[in-house]
């Protein structure tokens, strides 16, 4: 009998249950026992993942494993040629060196689009109009509060989105169906047929003329604290930032300095730089900002569509030695 390719599976899968009994059908599946990347890296080098061709990793196997860097991958198999993602942003991998390695790394692009800019959505109107106070004094049996100050409407106002890719432009959508008028900055200005009508403007004009900012692009080298001090400087006053990409997009330190001194005006967060076990105690403490836990793809179909694509990246990857969606870094390996 002609064995089976071997998988290596980081996390587990919660919701395709029926995608993945098709994976066992035609691989077998290697999983760790070790907890913790010291273990892991011990079982690597015990060899119990020889052979395997193909990685699935889910967003909380970090805690097994560490970051996908080259020290890591410097102890695993030669025989690994695919990393599957099972999620949009990637950052916990070290791209260049899995090139350098010939290991080709797909992510999960488009099926967490609707659900990410529905939190960003959410976020953007609960920070327009001061939603936070009032639920945080509700809950206090102190009905709306003191002096509890008025919002603002999101109709007229200008939505800038540094980032318009999948989020991004979904996020456009939803903003025009509120009567915002969207303007959107890249590092490359995208094709016009694929602007949908956003107005393009340089950084720097993004930043002097929203009301709101959107935060929408991936965290990588280039976009690490993109936001801090100087750029906050150069905004309008009161200005409402949302970010639902990646805590380190923005310096948060100086985003909490910029809270307190009012040049922000609100703030409506999804991402932190130091999650989960350290929000900063000027964001926490702070009613007038709407905070919600990395839940920008927490529901039920998102996480399934989210599974299923990651499964398909796999079997495409067993089967046929290609990947589905490649990340864009490697979209010419
Ligand atoms: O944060 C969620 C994702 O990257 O998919």
């Amino acid at each position: 009998m002609v064995a089976k390719p071997k998988v290596l599976m980081l996390g587990k899968l919660d919701h395709a249950h029926e995608q993945w009994k098709a994976v066992e059908e035609i691989a077998e599946v290697l999983r760790p026992k070790s907890t913790n990347r010291e273990g892991f890296i011990e079982e690597c080098k015990a060899g119990a993942f020889d052979g395997a061709v193909a990685v699935l990793r889910t967003f909380a196997s970090i805690s097994i494993t560490g970051r996908i860097d080259e020290e890591l991958l410097s102890y695993w198999p030669s025989s690994i040629k695919f990393l599957c993602h099972n999620g949009a942003g990637y950052d916990q991998i070290d791209i260049a060196p899995c090139t350098a390695k010939g290991i080709c790394v797909s992510n999960v692009p488009t099926a967490v689009n609707d659900a990410t800019a529905d939190v960003n959505m959410f976020l953007i109107i609960g920070a327009l109009r001061n939603f936070n106070v009032g639920m945080v004094a509700l809950r206090r049996n102190e009905w709306r509060g003191n002096n509890t100050a008025l919002g603002h409407d999101p109709e007229g106002k200008v939505l800038g989105i540094l980032g318009m890719g999948g989020i991004g432009k979904n996020l456009k959508r939803k903003a025009e169906a509120f009567s915002m008028k969207v303007q959107y900055h890249n590092r490359k200005r995208l094709p016009v047929d694929k602007e949908d009508g956003a107005k393009y403007v340089s950084f720097d004009e993004l930043l002097a003329t929203s009301d709101v900012l959107s935060l929408n692009l991936p965290l990588n080298t280039h976009t690490h604290h993109i936001i801090s001090t100087n750029e906050f400087a150069k905004m309008k006053d009161g200005v409402i930032i949302v970010n639902t990409a990646r805590g380190a997009v923005i310096d948060e330190l100086a985003l909490v300095e910029a809270l307190n001194s009012g040049k922000v005006g609100s703030v409506g967060l999804d991402v932190y730089e130091h999650e989960p076990n350290y929000i900063h105690p000027g964001l926490v403490n702070n009613p007038t900002v709407m905070l919600v836990p990395h839940m920008g793809t927490w529901t039920v179909e998102t996480q399934t569509a989210m599974e299923v694509w990651c499964i398909d990246n796999l079997k495409q990857a067993v089967l046929t030695g290609t990947l589905k969606s490649p990340v864009p870094e490697q979209a010419s390996m």
